[in-house]
């Protein structure tokens, strides 16, 4: 190849096809027909690219350098990086990483930039109209909330905040995070800057590569992100040559799906790039005092003989909501669930490869914590203890509980001042102060062995989930003068339970969910863990105590059978996934079809996953449905949850495709063109 700019054998940098990612590439060959490079990946994926994606490593590094130059004159940054005594060495670390050509690059923009504009139309997916709806209301509340990204902690719409603050209490319950979020004592810059390589534990050149902080930089700058999937398809020839001359290739034989652990996933570039969620800094905030003032307006309204939304409580006064013994309570249970997760009973579970290139093992006996916390808590109702008490001091079990997760919060977010970079959650490395205190900066928080995410997610809050509502079912028969539960309060009961205890007993899929893959741990999860879960998620079994609502027999089948469809999509979907995800090469799995991917990691296309994307979340919603069922139709109330769970989850999956796009690019792209439901069959 002569009069061409890159010879076969050359080695640069190549954009990853639908993404703004750029790797290293050997040049393979050309073709002067259709004026494409074929050009291999180090994981031996090979691909045709334009010339205007290639780039020669010298210029990459320029270019890099001289972002990040222009970008470290940022008065913020410069102060912090000044006072760094670890400086030079991470800077110099920093320099010989971005000559080491083996990792990606993010040009990824912030979401007010023009790059992130189109990333948005690109994920832009045709829907129906109830799902619009939805989504219109929601990117009006983001817009409300959010204004420009960049916002520093200190310079908040202060009118936006002001309206929020008079729409209620809210600032009762948002003492403590109001506390936490005023002191910015540290940037993340600084951070950064300050992790010294000896840190380092990465065994892997694109997690070192990461640890550049160019990779944001160089977004800043070049917002010229084509992320157009339509266009990319185009531009790209997606063949995996290798193993296939044909378009058929793309789905790759059982025995080839080996994950190759050698591949770091794409995103690990994209630190502190990663387009922020919530609508970012404000979005967070608004969050933090919204979620407190919400779980206490339902515990409010659910004691009201009528809960309908013309009749709001009203505030009790401000010492009823401390109770010195709630607290021993909360506290008690909590150590008593930790020492339990801590008894060397039960299967060591290892989880997925981290960006570090670490695996964590996590002792999965959730199951057996279940049982013996039944156990202990029927002897002690033997003994003569009251559970109804959960019931009555429900509202100073909740602020208590709330208390230790914003104490927990705190904890969370100093400790992950001393994290390095490969420690940390992509979402929650931004820079900016109250929306990584929301979102959770270290991914996997650690003492010694004991997991705080892992641990909060699967135990105290899902255990006490059960606990709360068979407390329920006594507050009912004692205030209805019951000699059992009503058959709506059983099912609610046993519905939750199944859900709980499935959890518990495949404690080990949860390894591979979005919270523990991809999440950090901070006030989201631990709020969501110790005071949503319980609090929120027993509301049904809490209105029935005062709102009893019989049952005919044909209505409980239908229910029965509502709840056990659910269960099994749900069950069955994330069971597959997560065995697949565990051992690609699975013969039982070996009929499924699936779609290779850059990382090493395939998506599956046929099998549950084939049906629609995230049928686990599907599954889920039936559940959710059969759980508000049995309490009626007279309030709204009891339906909060399903509401809740399908924003929730309709949220989440959007978080999951911009996520999953980043990380496979036109594989994903490939991926949602195959499988074009989302959720639900029938709605793009
Ligand atoms: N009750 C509750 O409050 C809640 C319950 N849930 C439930 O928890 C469960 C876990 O949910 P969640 O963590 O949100 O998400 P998932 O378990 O669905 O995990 C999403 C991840 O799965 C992988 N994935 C996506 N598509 C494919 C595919 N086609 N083939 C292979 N892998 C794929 C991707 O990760 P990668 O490719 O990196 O492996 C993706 O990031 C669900 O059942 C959900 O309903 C969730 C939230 C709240
Ligand atoms: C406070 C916010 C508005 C939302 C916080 C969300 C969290 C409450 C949920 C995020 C993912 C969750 C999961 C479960 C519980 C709720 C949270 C923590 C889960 C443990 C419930 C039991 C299931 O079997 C599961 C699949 C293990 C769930 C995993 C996700």
């Amino acid at each position: 190849m002569p009069s061409l700019k890159y010879q076969a054998g050359d080695k640069v940098m190549g954009r990853w096809p639908g993404s703004s990612l750029y790797y290293e590439v050997k040049v393979l060959g050309y073709d002067a027909k259709s004026r494409l490079y074929t050009v291999i990946y180090k994981d031996g994926t090979e691909l045709e690219l334009k010339e205007q994606d290639i780039m020669s490593v010298t210029s990459f590094q320029q270019r890099t350098r001289s972002r990040s130059r222009s970008n470290s004159r940022s008065p913020g940054r410069r102060r912090s990086r000044s006072r760094s005594p670890a400086r030079t060495t991470r800077r110099s670390s920093s320099r010989t990483t971005a000559a080491a050509a083996a990792a990606a690059v993010a040009t990824d923009s912030t979401p007010s930039s023009r790059g992130d504009k189109k990333l948005k139309q690109a994920a832009e997916i045709k829907i129906s109209p109830i799902v619009r709806l939805f989504r219109k209301t929601l990117s009006k509340v983001t817009r409300t909330f959010s204004s420009s990204p960049e916002m520093s902690v200190l310079d908040f719409d202060q009118s936006s905040l002001r309206v929020f603050l008079t729409l209620s209490f809210f600032l009762l319950f948002s003492f403590v995070p109001l506390i936490s979020i005023d002191l910015p004592l540290f940037s993340d810059g600084q951070q950064q800057q300050e992790k010294k390589p000896a840190e380092n534990n990465s065994n892997n050149k694109h997690e070192k590569k990461e640890e550049n902080n160019m990779a944001s930089k160089v977004n800043e700058a070049d917002a010229k992100v084509e992320v157009d999937s339509e266009k990319n398809l185009g531009r790209y020839n997606l063949r995996r040559r290798k193993e296939d001359g044909d378009s058929k290739a793309a789905e790759a034989k059982p025995e080839e799906r080996e994950e190759r652990s050698s591949a770091a996933p794409p995103a690990a570039a994209a630190a502190s790039s990663t387009p922020l969620d919530f609508g970012g800094n404000i979005g967070a905030l608004v969050l933090m005092l919204f979620l407190p003032a919400w779980v206490l307006f339902l515990v409010l309204q659910v004691n009201q003989k009528d809960p309908s939304l013309t009749n709001l409580p009203t505030l009790p006064p401000l010492e009823t909501f401390w109770d010195p013994q709630a607290l021993g309570f909360v506290i008690i249970w909590i150590f008593f669930q930790a020492l339990l997760y801590t008894l060397p009973v039960g299967k060591l579970s290892e989880g997925v490869l981290l960006r570090s290139g670490r695996r964590l093992t996590y002792r999965t006996n959730g199951f057996f914590a279940f049982v013996v916390s039944a156990a202990v808590v029927a002897a002690a109702v033997y003994q003569g203890a009251d559970l109804t008490y959960i019931h009555s001091h429900f509202l100073q079990l909740t602020s208590a509980s709330f208390l230790v997760s914003m104490l927990l919060s705190v904890y969370l977010y100093v400790r992950s001042r001393s994290t390095g970079l490969d420690e940390r959650a992509l979402g929650g490395n931004s820079g900016k102060v109250i929306y990584d205190f929301f979102k959770g900066r270290e991914l996997n928080p650690r003492i010694k062995e004991f997991d705080l995410k892992f641990f909060c997610e699967m135990r105290p809050g899902l255990i006490g989930w059960c606990l709360i509502n068979v407390a329920m079912a006594l507050a009912e028969m004692k205030q209805q003068k019951l000699d059992a539960p009503s058959y709506s309060m059983i099912l609610v009961n046993v519905f939750q339970l199944i859900y709980v205890v499935d959890g518990l007993w495949n404690e080990e899929a949860i390894l591979t969910t979005m919270d523990l893959m991809d999440d950090g741990f901070g006030y989201m999860l631990a709020f969501g863990d110790l005071v949503w879960v319980p609090f929120t998620y027993t509301l049904q079994a809490n209105y029935l105590v005062s709102h009893p609502n019989p049952l005919s027999l044909p209505v409980l089948t239908a229910i029965v059978v509502l709840k056990l469809v659910g269960f099994y999509i749900f069950r069955k979907s994330n069971s597959e996934k997560n065995a697949f995800r565990r051992n690609p090469a699975d013969p039982r799995l070996s009929h499924l079809k699936t779609i290779p991917t850059a990382t090493g990691k395939s998506l599956l296309v046929s099998g549950w996953w084939g049906v629609v994307r995230h049928p686990n979340y599907l599954g889920d919603l039936i559940m959710a449905l059969a759980w508000s069922l049995p309490c009626g139709f007279s309030h709204l109330l009891p339906w909060y949850y399903i509401i809740y769970f399908l924003i929730l989850l309709v949220h989440r999956d959007s978080r999951d495709m911009n996520a999953c796009r980043r990380k496979y690019g036109s594989a994903w792209d490939k991926y949602c063109r195959t499988v074009r439901y989302r959720i639900i069959p029938g709605v793009y």
